[in-house]
């Protein structure tokens, strides 16, 4: 939920409930979780001008009855309404954020989703001094100094823990917000909330019919070209993500790889064309390893005329470049863009946080796309959004990318389209990686992308 959407919400809310008892409901919440960190510990509250430090009066309030030493230091005056009144009932002293003294658990309640402008100097280095000091530091909803729709830095520190309240906001798995959140809890403060833009899931996937076969089950092409060994990744990728038969199209059939995975000799682009005319295909995945030469651009040319759903990866992308919306604009087929942050910038200028960039690149070129990262956002021609944040920073090695073009293409000729094949791909990519733990190949993936698989089945 962006800022904008989490206040309609709560002002739907307040059109049946005072916003003082959801005021206390959220104070409530975060001293439930504060004191679980705190485990007796003397604790700081600091409070900010708005309702973010409406809730942190009340949560003081709440620590302190259940018997906890606990001390509060504002930034500025409550602004009228529920912050103040919390304020005032608040019966302990309140210090100047200026004069406050380090404690063991901090609880930040400086600012929310109401953050507008980087936070100054001054307050920015006495906060990063209190959370440095404190032994456990939670922020409630944000880390102070997040920009809440982009997750920009606005000059937050890194805490430990953040409670996000209703909703998770982009600021919670997007840009600086990824590593200065910490660890992200999600507080329901009965604010009911419908968004369109989630998390990425587990997906359910079912598992081979008694009535499947090698084709039912869909046959994967992967385009093999400049570099061999990341065409034959993405094809054992596609056969450990369920696929029911991958060939791998290149000038060398007697290549390695799996005995299983099948090869077809293919030189020019007509070769390719012609390959592709079989309706038994049920995907093609082109990109991985195909370089940037004429003979590059032939292939592609080829998958991109092709009837079939088609995962374009790689060097793909770095060939469409800023022309993808014309190279794409005569498909009709399912067609999946998968650019890392630099195939990105190569393919779309654009404004605003990264589900909106990425947006802009659906909207350009009427594909979905899997904008990779520490943070992943995938958005489809339908408007739906899925992030998945937090997978495993290991994943950063030579490789891995042509693994999830594999598991995505599988997904696509398992008959999953936009936005699902994209999640099913990314969540099976994630959690390989840390069934895989650290320092593992791009090889290594693909082992263990068939048991992330048999998760979902
Ligand atoms: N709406 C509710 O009843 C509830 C909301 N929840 C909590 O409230 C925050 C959002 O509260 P809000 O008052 O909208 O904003 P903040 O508390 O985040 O910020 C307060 C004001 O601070 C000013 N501001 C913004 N940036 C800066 C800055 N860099 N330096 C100084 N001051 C700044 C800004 O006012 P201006 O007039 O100065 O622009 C903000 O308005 C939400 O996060 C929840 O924690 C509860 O969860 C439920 C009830
Ligand atoms: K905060």
């Amino acid at each position: 939920m962006t800022a904008a959407e989490m206040r309609a919400a709560e002002e739907a809310v307040f059109r049946r409930e005072r916003q003082l008892d959801v005021m206390e409901r959220a104070g409530a919440a975060v001293a439930r979780e504060a004191a679980r960190f705190a485990t007796g510990r003397p604790v700081l509250v600091v409070a900010g001008p708005g309702n973010n430090g409406g809730d942190a009066y009340v949560c003081a309030r709440h620590l302190r009855q259940g018997g906890l030493d606990v001390s509060v230091a504002a930034m500025g005056e409550p602004k009228a309404g529920a912050a103040a009144e919390m304020w005032s009932r608040w019966e302990g002293p309140v210090v100047s954020l200026y004069e406050a003294r380090p404690r063991p658990m901090l609880v930040d309640g400086l600012f929310g989703t109401g953050m507008t402008r980087p936070l100054e100097r001054g307050p920015r280095a006495l906060l990063a001094d209190l959370v440095t000091a404190a032994d456990f530091s939670l922020s409630i909803d944000l880390p102070s100094g997040l920009e809440t729709d982009s997750g920009a830095d606005f000059g937050a520190p890194r805490v430990s823990a953040t409670l996000a309240l209703a909703a998770l906001k982009p600021a919670h798995v997007l840009d600086a917000g990824l590593e200065r959140c910490g660890h992200v809890l999600l507080a329901d403060i009965a604010i009911p909330v419908a968004a369109h833009r989630r998390a990425a899931a587990r997906p359910r996937l079912a598992p081979p019919g008694a009535g499947d076969h090698k084709y039912s089950r869909g046959m994967v092409v992967a385009v093999e070209c400049a570099m061999p060994g990341a065409a034959r990744l993405a094809a054992r990728a596609a056969m450990a993500g369920g696929a029911g038969y991958v060939t791998l199209a290149g000038a060398d059939p007697r290549g390695g790889g799996p005995d299983a995975l099948v090869r077809t000799r293919i030189e020019a682009a007509e070769d390719l064309a012609e390959l592709l005319e079989s309706d038994r295909i049920a995907s093609v995945v082109i990109g991985p390893g195909l370089g940037r030469e004429r003979r590059s651009e032939a292939l592609l040319k080829a998958a991109l005329a092709c009837p079939h759903p088609l995962v374009l990866d790689g060097d793909a992308l770095t060939l469409l470049g800023r022309q993808a919306g014309r190279w794409l604009r005569d498909r009709r087929a399912p067609t999946w863009l998968t650019p890392h942050a630099g195939e990105f910038a190569r393919m779309f200028e654009g404004e605003g946080s990264k589900i909106d960039r990425t947006l802009g690149l659906v909207l350009e070129t009427g594909a979905t796309v899997l904008h990779k990262g520490a943070d992943t956002v995938i958005a489809g021609t339908d408007g739906a959004v899925r992030v998945l944040a937090g997978a495993s920073p290991w994943l950063s090695t030579a490789g891995t990318g042509d693994v999830l073009a594999g598991l995505l293409a599988a997904q696509a000729a398992r008959g999953l389209r936009g936005v699902a094949a994209a999640e099913a791909a990314v969540w099976l990519h994630a959690r390989a990686a840390s069934l895989a733990g650290p320092a593992f190949a791009a090889d290594a993936l693909v082992d263990h992308a068939a048991a992330a698989l048999g998760e979902c089945v």
